[in-house]
């Protein structure tokens, strides 16, 4: 099975984009292919006027085959395109922030199969997660969507006020939870509000001018808190019975198999792990093996959770599907 990232859907930026990845994807991608039969993509989002792309495990970020997969897939329509465009000119530095426009389509075609009534989304940014789930469910539904930067509320709320999501007339409606994720999750346990699915997508940023991408790596992201939030989720209710969680990034670059435990471990995983772990130490530098940590410790937390079932997606930058267990 192979398994496909995205690409930037705009070619005017493809070039520069590919520049910033050679600048920044040696080691890690280039050394970790599962397998001949499996080959696994993780993201990797860059910044600057660049939307999004997505760098493969693959030894070639230009792979044919994503670009191919690209063009096989059906576009998010130009309203996306304008949302890129203005969170380009209002994040120049944390455009990677957002979803690719892939797993945009993916999240929506998800929504469309389990149709939820309730979705959450654990970070919101400019709102292109969002809207795009939103796109995908039925007229009625409701997504909340979390965020504690007031800029990137703001703008979320003009867009989906402008783009017709809070009147609930023309798409699901769209509710903003502005401020700190942990208090707005009290807020909607206090509603008794259950949710169908589940979207933690909550990188901790500081979104005030990072002075460059390596640093806006560096501190993108606090993944590991998405254990207290899971644990909140689960031991709250707020997860309907069949409901879903989607845990974004469980991959963060490859540097999972650099963790400890991966390290330590005697699977066949881990083995694949050690001679990346291996290839890989001046990347270490660039991407926050300490988040890698915490994702990895989040990964196992929940692999080791008899109340869950849980399958780790190597898609984009890993994509966790977690349901309760039956
Ligand atoms: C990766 S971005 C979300 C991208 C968005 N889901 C999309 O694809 O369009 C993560 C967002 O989470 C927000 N965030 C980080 N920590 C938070 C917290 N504790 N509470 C609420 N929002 C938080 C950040 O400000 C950032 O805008």
């Amino acid at each position: 099975m192979v398994f496909f990232t995205h690409l930037s859907r705009s070619s005017f930026t493809r070039a520069s984009t590919c520049s910033a990845l050679q600048r920044l994807t040696p080691a890690t991608s280039r050394g970790f292919l599962p397998s001949k039969a499996a080959v696994s993509v993780l993201s990797f989002h860059t910044s600057g006027s660049t939307p999004s792309i997505k760098s493969a495990v693959l030894k070639d970020d230009n792979h044919p085959i994503l670009a191919y997969a690209e063009s096989l897939s059906t576009p998010l329509p130009g309203k996306f395109v304008r949302l890129r465009e203005a969170t380009v000119a209002a994040y120049p530095e944390g455009t990677h922030l957002s979803v690719p426009d892939m797993q945009g389509k993916t999240m929506q075609l998800l929504m469309r199969m389990i149709r939820p009534h309730k979705v959450l989304e654990l970070g919101c940014f400019m709102g292109y997660s969002a809207m795009a789930m939103a796109d995908g469910l039925e007229p009625g539904a409701t997504l909340y969507t979390c965020e504690k930067d007031p800029k990137a509320a703001r703008l979320s709320r003009e867009t989906f006020e402008r783009e017709g999501y809070t009147s609930g007339d023309k798409y699901a409606k769209i509710e903003l939870l502005e401020g700190d994720a942990a208090s707005s999750l009290q807020v909607l346990i206090k509603r008794d509000i259950q949710f169908d699915v589940i979207f933690l997508e909550m990188a901790e940023a500081r979104l005030t001018h990072p002075p460059t991408l390596i640093r806006q790596l560096l501190v993108d992201a606090d993944k590991g808190g998405y254990i207290n939030y899971y644990n909140t989720i689960l031991e709250s209710n707020l997860l309907s019975k069949d409901g879903f969680i989607f845990a974004d990034n469980t991959l963060f670059y490859g540097t999972v198999l650099n963790a400890p435990t991966a390290r330590a471990s005697q699977d066949a995983a881990a083995s694949k792990s050690k001679s990346v772990a291996e290839g890989s130490s001046s990347n270490d530098r660039r991407i926050p093996q300490n988040l890698g940590d915490k994702l990895d410790t989040f990964n196992r937390h929940v692999k080791n959770d008899s109340r869950v079932e849980v399958v780790l997606l190597p898609i984009f930058d890993g994509l966790s599907v977690i349901t309760r267990r039956r």
